[in-house]
């Protein structure tokens, strides 16, 4: 796992006020505002005192005390009142800012390529990508530390300017002061970086498991299985582990917390001393005391906060540049290339094919070569494991071969445009998913507008137009009931009939099913099987399944073991092979039906 770029970049700055400038460009001249009107306000609580002593102790004019005390009144609230007003339309703003950042994630994980969902290090970045959102305040504090750092500089930069009248020598040792500080300040940054790094694996299983509990798709499998015990385990000793770090962290913060607040005092002590002698001595006036007793203090707090706020910048930063890495994690697929003019006749065909999952040692596919021409009815069968799906995941190009290659009428697929390649599948997987979003919605889903009657035509093709006619809200029907009561949940055999009804609505010119009726009723499955050649009309069609009598159908007949292409032909031509593994296959299905 590559670790966050330490090293100081601003790609991630960039990347913030070019969302910034998007989201409205009047947010830099609101910062702006703010961080002179908060830098104005440092200074009434140093000057206001001086000004009313001096009067007090000099010539006590009631009228210019009232009118002074009167002028700093006005201009403070003027100030509160208007920082407090634009304060709050940069509040509103990071929250659309925040939005676009979880935009830009979201975007990201949905385009990435697929096997990055699978892949530890890229998940890993993904973590450390919300982090950025979300740890320390995440981008909404971002913005406000900005303007509160601008701030506290020129404050800083107007007090030294003040305590320099005095002696310079007050400043060297609020300096000295300060760099301890800083030093014990970027050891506390450290750990804390540290932590939360340590911490991203942790979370992401607590996550998981904490996710899991949340999720009722596992709720059947949790109670009957007894998995309640398993996963709060697994969450408790997450937990244990964060809260192990967390009170590593918190003791070594106190000790540098302590260190810093002692140094501190010994400033003060000093420099309070020496202008206590400096009024004893006449060199300087009570209102002039006050005035720089203010300024000392004020200095000490702003740089106080300001190695605070760069504290806090750096370590945002740190996580914006995570950000910025993992939004830009390069796809290794190749995605444009030429259109896919696809026409009568065409073919689809493997040479040599072999496959490795990214993080296997062994290969999933071997030398697999398959030829699969327009309008053909291929059927794909082998033992669990043999690389059936495998082999259905390279030709839609969820991954790409290891070695050897995919032709589509003589040309590598990597080289088509991969969303117009992959507009010629309409694929049904095992473990297929449905959105908590209408019956309609989730059958048309990405294709756009097309004629109810066409939504029903299909549905009537996997016969389950009667069942959603029956429902109040027909099509418009809310599947699940997470958002709407009258939502319905399907069985495991509709659910089944409206993937397959999605993919057939796709109209896609090759169709691919896996296991398509392992989980419907025998009516259901004879429908489907005696229709198949009506579903598929026109299409080339790949059909995985475990059931051989089903397969009897297709023209083509491919087996698998162990990752290889092992027999290859009609039913009637592998039924013949005496010693061929699907003869034998077939036969032991056969076997259980015989009475
Ligand atoms: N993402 C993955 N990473 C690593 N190995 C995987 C991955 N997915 C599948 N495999 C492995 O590849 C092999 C083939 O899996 P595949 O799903 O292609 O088999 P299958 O023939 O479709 O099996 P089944 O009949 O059980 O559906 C299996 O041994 C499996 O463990």
């Amino acid at each position: 796992m590559q670790s966050i770029n330490k090293r100081f970049n601003l790609k991630g700055l960039h990347l913030l006020l070019s969302v910034v400038w998007k989201t409205s460009p009047f947010v830099f001249v609101t910062v702006l505002l703010v961080t002179l009107a908060n830098t104005a306000l440092q200074f009434i609580p140093v000057l206001m005192p001086k000004i009313i002593i001096d009067e007090l102790m000099g010539q006590c004019r009631n009228s210019i005390l009232a009118r002074d005390i009167a002028l700093f009144v006005a201009v403070s609230l003027g100030l509160n009142v208007f920082t407090m007003a634009l304060q709050y339309y940069i509040n509103t703003k990071n929250l659309e800012i925040t939005k676009e950042f979880n935009l830009k994630i979201g975007s990201k994980l949905l385009t990435m390529d697929y096997e990055y969902t699978e892949s530890p290090a890229a998940l890993d970045k993904k973590e450390q990508a919300y982090q950025a959102i979300s740890a320390s305040g995440g981008i909404t504090s971002l913005l406000n530390t900005l303007i509160s750092t601008i701030s506290s500089l020129l404050s800083i930069a107007g007090l030294i300017y003040i305590l320099s009248t005095l002696n310079y020598l007050i400043i060297g040792i609020i300096v000295l002061i300060i760099l301890i500080n800083t030093l014990l300040q970027r050891k506390t940054r450290n750990i804390q970086y540290s932590f939360w790094h340590k911490l991203i694996p942790v979370n992401r299983e607590y996550n998981y498991f904490y996710r899991t509990i949340l999720d009722f798709n596992f709720g059947k499998d949790i109670r009957l299985y007894n998995i309640k015990d398993l996963l709060l385990q697994k969450s408790k000793q997450n937990m244990k582990k964060t809260v192990d770090n967390m009170m590593e962290l918190t003791n070594k913060k106190s000790l540098y917390a302590c260190v810093t607040e002692i140094a501190v005092l010994v400033q003060q002590g000093v420099i309070y001393g020496y202008m206590a002698y400096k009024v004893l001595n006449n060199s300087i006036n009570i209102g002039s005391f006050t005035m720089y007793v203010s300024a000392v203090y004020k200095l000490s707090q702003n740089i106080n906060l300001i190695i605070g706020y760069i504290i806090n910048l750096s370590q945002s930063l740190l996580y914006l540049n995570a950000f910025v890495e993992f939004i830009n994690l390069p796809n290794q697929k190749q995605r444009t290339g030429q259109p896919v003019k696809l026409t009568n006749p065409y073919q689809l065909k493997l040479v040599n094919v072999s496959f490795k999952y990214p993080a296997a040692e062994q290969y999933t596919l071997h030398n697999v070569s398959l030829t699969l021409n327009s309008g053909d009815r291929l059927s794909v069968v082998g033992m669990n494991g043999s690389g059936k799906t495998t082999l259905i995941k390279l030709i839609t190009r969820l991954y790409d071969p290891t070695e050897g290659e995919i032709l589509l009428n003589g040309v590598n697929i990597k080289n088509y445009d991969y969303t117009e390649y992959l507009d010629l599948f309409s694929v049904v997987f095992q473990d297929f998913r449905f959105l908590a979003a209408s019956l309609k919605d989730n059958i048309t889903v990405g294709q756009g507008c097309k004629e109810r009657t066409h939504l029903l035509e299909t549905l009537s093709k996997v016969n389950l137009h009667e069942k959603i006619e029956g429902f109040v809200n027909q099509e418009d029907t809310m599947l699940y009931k997470i958002f709407d009561e009258q939502g319905v949940d399907l069985s495991g055999g509709e659910s089944q009939r409206l993937a397959i009804a999605r993919a057939l609505y796709k109209d896609a010119p090759i169709v691919i099913l896996d296991e398509p009726t392992a989980a419907l009723d025998p009516l259901s499955e004879y429908h489907l099987y005696s229709h198949f050649n009506d579903l598929t009309a026109n299409k080339t069609a790949i059909y995985i399944s475990h059931r051989l009598s089903s397969c009897k159908f297709c023209d083509t007949i491919a087996v698998f073991q162990r990752g290889q292409l092992i027999e290859k032909g009609s039913h009637e031509e592998l039924m013949a092979c005496s010693s061929g593994i699907y003869r034998e296959m077939f036969n032991a299905q056969a076997k259980q039906y015989v009475i």
